[in-house]
């Protein structure tokens, strides 16, 4: 498999990737270019320069996931992925420190004058008078997005003894107040602070949030820092204050169009410091989100599933913990109730038994319907695009959750309506941290869902078990293992081979012939 590693990713996470893979870096490249390789790549490494387009992921033929070595994602095409089942991840925390460090540093170079103090004493002169700034203490900072940038900077403020008062529409108020902040309305914070900076994401609530018309409102001498993305407040605008007085400062690191040349409005404002979006620019933060995002592809490429997936719904790192184990068995659940179904399934119920159902299940209820879809579908079914895929084919999935454990601590119960009133069900568990089949239909067993598997219900009478396994062998393929059903069901039972080769449709349909079998089905593990 190949991996593109676009726009400068460390090192740390490449050398990682390279293990396993072939990764080619291009460190610049550009938006032709892009388009022109993308088809060669199963993965793509990211920081904000490359622009991921609807054009780039639909000519893409293998990608499956996009890695952004960075916490926004503003730069890819979201729906766009989703819709081609390509799972988009980010590294939420990777960055922290270092966006939390810069928006500190701006706050406090803006407040002392230091780029420009320092660009005039190189040039030889000393101009002690004129670049008296102002103090943190004692004054109120006002923070728009309290997520982990903005908790991170109201921390720091308030260890320069600044007063912090918040706005964030999603906040955890309990978390603001133990961080000792005083939550606020959007307009308590335009008009009560000294300092505001803005910590939030880009969105349509969040683009053009601050304006004159804001600005109007706010504090003689109130100063702005935005470290989180160009746009949210208007760079017109607040050019303009600047220039006029309204504000009296503004340290910005993001910009409504990367790069910015000369001709940018904030550029040679007096008044404005300018980075040029370097918030996540430490060595720390690059190897951080570059292992970051390593790890989640090396994950994705293998099949598993990535907690920083961005087009997944979100599993914490503790849930994660607890289903972890569970999602192969589910995968395999699904794949062998495909494998089994006489009719195209038409809906699925996942019951859960146990302590398990104290957790989100819903990744293990995707992962049965990946295990479902894979088998029979074209293209890779992963755990971004297997929920549309259902729903695409009409399948209807429940899940039901049973605290009570039956005979096993936790159990997982796939039942398919296959239509024409019949069901096919299929039960599992783990012994420790292997995955057992403990039940098919009626039948109990004991079966290890690994590499092939031919499960063959038959009358229970002398003779068949030593005629299949006599016929099998004719043909070259040697059983491994063997299990007979626990049960017996009116006069039937279950035999499930382990078998090493696959097994061509025209000796399974002989298998079938085989007198006292019933049915026999393969499922093939490797395919699920
Ligand atoms: N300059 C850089 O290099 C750099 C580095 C890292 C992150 N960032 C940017 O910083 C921003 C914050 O990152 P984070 O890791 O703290 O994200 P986060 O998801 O932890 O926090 C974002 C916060 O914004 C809040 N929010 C959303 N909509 C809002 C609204 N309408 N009004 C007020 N608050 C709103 C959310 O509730 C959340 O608490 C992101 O845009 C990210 O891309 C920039
Ligand atoms: O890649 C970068 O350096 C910027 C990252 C930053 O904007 C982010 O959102 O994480």
């Amino acid at each position: 498999m190949k991996v593109l590693a676009a726009d400068g990713i460390s090192p740390k996470g490449i050398e990682l990737l390279q293990k396993e893979f072939e990764v080619d870096v291009r460190d610049k490249i550009s938006a032709e270019e892009l388009l022109e390789v993308i088809p060669q790549y199963d993965a793509l490494m990211v920081r904000s320069a490359s622009k991921v387009t609807a054009e780039v992921i639909n000519r893409a033929e293998k990608l499956k996931i996009i890695g952004r070595a960075g916490v926004g994602v503003d730069n890819i095409d979201i729906p766009a992925a989703t819709a081609k089942g390509i799972i988009v991840i980010n590294s939420p925390g990777g960055n922290t420190i270092a966006a939390t460090e810069h928006t500190m540093a701006m706050m406090l170079a803006m407040s002392r004058n230091i780029p420009i103090a320092n660009e005039t004493m190189q040039k030889g002169e000393w101009n002690r008078k004129q670049y008296v700034g102002v103090e943190l203490r004692n004054k109120t900072l006002g923070v728009i997005g309290m997520g982990r940038i903005g908790s991170g900077v109201a921390k720091r403020a308030m260890a320069f003894d600044m007063n912090v008062i918040a706005y964030d529409p999603y906040i955890n108020e309990d978390r603001a107040k133990d961080l000792g902040v005083t939550v606020g309305t959007l307009d308590d914070v335009i008009t009560q602070s000294d300092f505001i900076t803005v910590h939030m994401p880009l969105t349509p609530d969040t683009k053009g949030m601050i304006g004159m018309e804001q600005m109007k409102k706010m504090k003689k001498g109130v100063r702005l820092v935005n470290c989180a993305r160009g746009g949210i407040i208007v760079e017109e605008d607040l050019a303009e204050a600047v220039k006029q007085g309204i504000v009296a400062g503004a340290a910005i690191d993001v910009f409504t169009s990367e790069p910015v040349g000369a001709d940018h409005p904030l550029v040679g404002v007096p008044g404005i410091v300018l980075t040029p979006h370097l918030g996540a620019s430490t060595v720390e933060a690059q190897v951080g989100v570059s292992l970051d995002v390593s790890e989640g592809i090396l994950a994705a490429l293998k099949g598993e599933p990535v907690a920083t997936a961005v087009n997944m719904a979100p599993v914490s790192p503790q849930v994660m913990k607890v289903i972890a184990p569970y999602l192969t068995l589910a995968e395999r659940l699904g794949g062998t109730v495909a494998s089994l179904a006489e009719a195209p399934v038409k809906k699925v119920e996942v019951t859960y038994n146990g302590e398990i159902t104290e957790v989100n299940t819903g990744m293990l209820t995707t992962a049965v319907i990946k295990g479902l879809l894979n088998p029979i579908m074209e293209n890779d079914v992963n755990y971004v695009n297997a929920p549309g895929l259902a729903k695409e084919r009409g399948i209807k999935v429940t899940e039901v959750k049973k605290k009570e454990a039956e005979d096993f601590a936790n159990l997982i119960t796939v039942k398919a309506d296959i239509g024409g009133g019949k069901n096919l069900t299929v039960q599992g568990t783990l012994f420790g941290s292997e995955a057992r089949i403990v039940r098919i239909n009626k039948f109990r067993v004991d079966v290890d869902p690994q590499a092939r598997i031919l499960v063959c219900p038959h009358i229970n009478k002398p003779g068949v078990i030593g005629t299949i396994g006599t016929f099998l062998g004719v043909h070259g393929i040697n059983i491994s293992g063997m299990q007979v059903g626990k049960t017996e069901v009116e006069g039937t039972s279950l035999m499930v081979l382990t078998v090493d080769h696959d097994i061509p449709a025209s000796v399974l349909k002989d298998v079938k012939g085989i007198d006292g079998i019933i049915d026999a089905k393969l499922v093939n593990f490797y395919a699920i």
